[in-house]
Parts: C-alpha cells; structure tokens; sequence
C-alpha cells in the first residue's frame, strides 16, 4: 500500500545514510581496526576536530552516572495500584529530568538479550566481503560511513527495517549463510519481545503526564515504524581523538537499547558528558525528538554519543521506534497551561524524517528547528 512506501523511504532513512553529499575516500572499519592494532596514528578522517573530542573516556563514570535513573519494571502490570503508581512516577521524573534511564524486570528473556548481541557481534567479525554482501543502499551494512562530510564515525552499523514492512531476511539471506536462519529468527523473536516494552513504555509515559493509558500507543499498536539497528565499534588505537558516534539526539519517539557489558554510551546533561554504565540484562531507553514534541516539551530528547576504545570491541542494539508514518502527533491541550505554553505543531513522522535527514549527527537541532511554533523555518531546508 502507498503509505507502506512512504513510511519505508521514511523510516529507513533515519538511521542510515542519506544520499551522499561529499564522500570521504575511507576504508572499511573494521579492516582498519585490524591493519593498525599496534598503529599510533589513524586516517585523518576520522581525527575529530578539538571541540569534538570525548573529554571523558569511555569508562569515565562519575558521580552523576549513578544518577541516572534505573526503574524497575517487575510490578508494572502485576503490581499493586501503590506500586503501579510508583513506577508511573519513576518514569515521568527520569522523562522529564533525564529523558534518558534504563529498565530492568522488562521481560525481554536474558537468554535472548545475550544471543542477539553474540550473533550481531559474530555477523561483524566476517571478514568485509562477506558483510558488504549486505550493504542495501541506505539499509543494511554500512562499514565506512563514507556519507558523513569530512568526519567519519568509528563505526560499522547493519540496520534491518522491523516494522511494518521488515526488510530483514531479504538483507541477511545473501550473508551469515552458517547462521542466518538462527540470526533471523532471534532477531524477530527480540522485536516480538521489545515491542512489548516498548507497549508498556509508552502507557506508563502517558500515565505519568495524566493522560489517558493509550494516548501514545495506540498509535503504535497496528502499524509501528521501527528499525533494529546493530551498532559494532571495533577498537580504535586512539580513542582519544574518534567517536564512535556523533552527538545527536535521536529522532524517533523512543529508542530502546541492548548493550554489551563494555560502555561507550555517553549522554550531555547540562552541558556536561555523563557516561552510562552497561548493567546485566539492562535496556537503555531514551526519549526521541518527536516524543519531545508530542508531549509539548515536558519530556526531553537528550544528546548522546558513543566513545570508543582501544582494546575490545563493543556492540549494541538499538530499536527506534515510531509511529505509523501518518499519524498526528499533537501536543494535548492538557499539556498546556501558563507556564507550558504551546511550543510545537502539530505533525508526522513522514513530515519529520525528511527535515532531520539533512541535519542528522550535528547534535540536538532537529525539533526544534522544524517543529516549533515560534521558530522560522530553517532557509537551508
Ligand atoms: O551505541 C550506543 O551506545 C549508542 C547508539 C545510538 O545512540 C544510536 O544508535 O542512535
Ligand atoms: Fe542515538
């Protein structure tokens, strides 16, 4: 169906490369990682400029890392109205405070967190002919980031459409021929399972706002638009001047994340980089641009980014996760009062993508250059 197309072209290409603008003349990541184990200096491209360089290392925790809030799902449908309530409030202060936090007691089987990341990080130790087998365009593996201009990430990434149109197994049938079926089939049992979560996510969201239980998710129940996209950073001989990923905030509504016990994840709050310490069986989860706007500016889509180092690689899963392509997100007038006047329009995620695609990976400027009542549209777009 036409709407199927569009929100296709759409959501596909919010997590993947655009159409290239200048490309970087770089080498497979992966390859390069190899080629300079013992190397003391790395391809100018990817040397970020000063003001861009982690100034915090990868596992640099601080005292604010274990501020991070950690919310405990286990009673949220079996609990008590008085336990119900306390994650409810859990949730909408990390939204609103942090609009970053991790879940555990989610329900996602440990077994299956650990054996989608064992055969991610397998799919990206092949050698690079085998995984540019499945290098579909703006879809599925990307080893150079080539797209990038100037700056390249330190990153190889294989993004697989999940929802509503999965693109999945058209990608890893040409590729991983000793394990393809045990990847494709884990994989849709982990999107079977996050989308529950993500489900719950958005209901006690919506709780917490005092909004009604379905307020967001019944825009998601038939029709999501997601991605699962696995991020493999190898190590990089100077992680001191790399990223793993760029500053950005994502787009979507909400991102839920599998990690790997390494770390790398970092999140800027008022104005400083956190980092985020990987905890056993633990999904990251932050808010996206368009949750942003949807709740008319009381939750937060936060800027984040990934570091690398220099002796083990580390991976992760991240499912974006959206709504249909057409549907209306409009801040709810019981999101507005004096001190909260109206501060978005508004709009859908079809409209949205486009707009950000251009401005991807340079930090937080999406929503609010787009989507703001009181902002003149960017002459650039
Ligand atoms: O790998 C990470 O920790 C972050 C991934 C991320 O931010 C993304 O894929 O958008
Ligand atoms: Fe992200």
């Amino acid at each position: 169906m036409a709407e199927d197309r569009i929100w296709r072209e759409h959501m596909t290409g919010v997590l993947v490369a655009p159409k290239p603008r200048r490309t970087v003349n770089v080498d497979n990541v992966g390859n390069l990682s190899v080629g300079l184990m013992n190397a003391t200096a790395i391809p100018d491209a990817y040397v970020q400029p000063e003001g861009l360089r982690p100034d915090v290392p990868y596992d640099g925790y601080s005292a604010e890392t274990d501020q991070i809030p950690v919310v405990d799902l286990h009673n949220s449908s079996t609990g008590t109205v008085e336990e119900r309530q306390r994650i409810i409030n859990d949730i909408g202060y990390a939204c609103k405070e942090w609009g970053f936090f991790q879940i555990h007691n989610h329900g996602v089987p440990n077994r299956l967190m650990q054996r989608l990341t064992e055969l991610g990080t397998r799919f990206f130790q092949m050698p690079a002919a085998e995984k540019e087998k499945a290098a579909f365009g703006q879809v599925g593996y990307e080893g150079r980031h080539a797209y990038m201009p100037e700056r390249v990430h330190w990153l190889e990434t294989l993004a697989l459409v999940t929802g509503p149109d999965p693109n999945l197994e058209d990608i890893l049938r040409v590729t991983c021929a000793d394990y393809r079926e045990e990847f494709i089939a884990t994989v849709n049992e982990y999107i079977h399972e996050i989308q529950k979560v993500g489900l719950v996510l958005l209901e006690l969201m919506a709780e917490s706002l005092a909004l009604e239980k379905s307020f967001f998710s019944k825009h998601f129940e038939k029709y999501s638009t997601s991605v699962t996209r696995f991020n493999y950073y190898p190590p990089c001989p100077l992680p001191s001047v790399a990223l793993g990923l760029f500053p950005h905030a994502d787009p979507t509504c909400i991102t839920i994340l599998n990690q790997d016990d390494i770390g790398g994840l970092q999140i800027r709050k008022d104005g400083r980089w956190i980092s985020v310490r990987p905890l056993k069986d633990t999904l990251v989860v932050n808010v996206g641009d368009c949750l942003q706007a949807w709740t008319n500016g009381h939750f937060k889509s936060v800027e984040h980014r990934a570091v690398l180092n220099s002796v083990k690689p580390r991976l992760s899963v991240a499912f974006f996760y959206s709504p249909y392509a057409q549907a209306v997100m409009t801040p709810p007038m019981k999101l507005v009062d004096e001190s909260h006047p109206l501060l978005y329009r508004a709009f859908t995620w079809a409209e949205y993508f486009p707009r950000m695609q251009k401005r991807r990976m340079e930090g937080k400027v999406g929503i609010d250059t787009f989507m703001r009542l009181d902002h003149k549209e960017d002459s650039a777009i």
